[in-house]
């Protein structure tokens, strides 16, 4: 992108996977976060804030990616029933209880994304509402046994079996319940090249 390098800090195979659709070459750096956030603050604010933390730890590490001839891109995807935020599950039997609450209700998910170039920054948070079909302890247990969903916030993957036979509708971007929307994030990409040298 005119001479631009971009940085994907994930180490998510969706999220590389949705940038490589879009057509955009990028590499992959990564740098572990605590993934934490103040309790007081609001449901909304929490992945993009989680997101700038991936984003900043990246920068930090590589001192190469401070000069503004890099765009770094950081997301973090959360899903929220009511105003509970539902992280990765914890192990078999959390999978299940977060797969029985989802199961015939609607719930959101909310990717925060922050792109970094030099001393600008661009956040902003994607919201897709997802509406569950009711789901039998049965169909919980075969999808929890056989696709082992522990990487993935709420415990299921739109892309797979769950959500393809478990799924009545969403509103929005299917991408952004993957992890990243990337059509949005291709836009914003677009404004940052357009700026280039600010
Ligand atoms: C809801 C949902 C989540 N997910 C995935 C997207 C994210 O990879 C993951 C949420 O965890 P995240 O903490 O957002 O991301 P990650 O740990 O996989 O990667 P990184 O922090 O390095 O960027 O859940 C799906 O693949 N499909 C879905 O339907």
């Amino acid at each position: 992108m005119n001479g631009l390098r971009i940085i994907l800090a994930s180490q998510s195979p969706r999220r590389k996977q949705l940038l490589e659709w879009a057509e955009i070459t990028f590499d992959i750096m990564v740098q572990s976060t605590a993934e934490t956030f103040p309790a007081d603050m609001p449901v909304p604010e929490v992945p993009v804030h989680i997101a700038r933390e991936k984003a900043i730890a990246v920068r930090q590490k590589y001192e190469s990616l401070h000069d503004t001839n890099n765009i770094i891109i950081a997301a973090d995807t959360v899903v929220v029933l009511g105003t509970t935020i539902i992280g990765k599950p914890k192990d078999r039997e959390d999978a299940i209880e977060i797969l029985s609450r989802l199961s015939g209700n609607k719930h959101q998910v909310i990717t925060g994304v922050v792109l970094l170039k030099g001393q600008q920054e661009i956040a902003f948070a994607d919201i897709t509402d997802v509406w569950f079909h009711p789901l039998t302890r049965e169909q919980i247990a075969f999808y929890v046994d056989k696709y082992q969903p522990y990487d993935k916030a709420g415990a299921y993957a739109i892309q797979e079996w769950i959500g393809v036979v478990g799924i009545k509708s969403i509103q929005g971007d299917f991408y952004n319940v993957m992890g990243l929307p990337v059509s949005r994030v291709v836009t914003e990409l677009n404004k940052l090249v357009t700026n280039q040298g600010k």
